[in-house]
């Protein structure tokens, strides 16, 4: 069956590791300090902390103890939902005050705008949040680019290592996983989402293979016909 509809990750594969590591992540580790405390009271953010508070097991942890929780989280890049729902509160603020602009390779922007145009259906499946990757897609050093894609999935649908995760997103999509091309630069999400039965490419931007998944070093090489 032909391929109808595109699931993408970002990092190492639409965006670079860098822009991630030592971008993003050091902005969050500079400002969620402030933010949480700041913002403590309301409803978004409390929720959030109530979240750390449940997943660290200290549940009665000081908004102190919260933020040297998620600090810690950062830095062993922990992939925890509510980690990431706050950086991506935090990273809204440096992309609307046009500290942060979303790093989006060449090719990838390319490609996503030509597949749109040919009628594929584009997603996005990060463990960033979804509002972040409406910002690093929306605030792009390419511009706007969320007018290309139909939908975006995140750790709420579960673990980017999980085949049940892309069983899920398949059913959301609406089209059989043999009919959803899922693109990553890591072998374990690849892996899962072939287990759920759709199709993989792997992306190695630096060269190399992963394992198992046709690998390609950048997307002006993707055939979709091929697939
Ligand atoms: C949405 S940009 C921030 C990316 C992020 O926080 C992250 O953890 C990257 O995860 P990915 O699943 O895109 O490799
Ligand atoms: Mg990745």
């Amino acid at each position: 069956m032909p391929i109808k509809a595109i699931l993408t990750d970002i990092e190492g594969t639409t965006s670079a590791v860098s822009f991630v590591f030592d971008v993003l992540f050091p902005f969050a580790a500079r400002h969620l300090p402030e933010f949480v405390l700041t913002h403590a009271d309301e409803s978004a953010v409390a929720q959030q902390i109530d979240a750390v508070r449940a997943e660290s097991g200290e549940a009665g942890a000081s908004p102190e103890r919260v933020v040297e929780i998620l600090l810690g989280w950062i830095a062993e890049d922990r992939k925890a939902t509510p980690l990431k729902a706050l950086q991506g509160m935090v990273w809204e603020q440096g992309y609307r005050a046009g500290q942060l602009k979303g790093h989006v390779y060449p090719d990838a922007v390319e490609a996503l705008r030509r597949w749109k145009q040919e009628g594929y259906d584009l997603y996005v499946y990060s463990s960033g949040s979804i509002q972040a990757q409406k910002l690093i897609f929306g605030c792009s050093e390419a511009g706007d680019l969320t007018p290309l894609f139909s939908g975006y999935f995140d750790t709420t649908t579960g673990p980017k290592r999980e085949a049940a995760s892309y069983r899920q997103i398949a059913a959301a999509i609406g089209l059989p996983g043999e009919q959803i091309l899922f693109l990553s630069d890591v072998v374990q999400e690849l892996d899962a989402a072939l287990e759920a039965g759709m199709q993989t490419i792997g992306l190695a931007r630096e060269g190399g293979v992963l394992e198992g998944h046709e690998t390609v070093a950048s997307f002006a090489v993707i055939d979709l016909a091929r697939v």
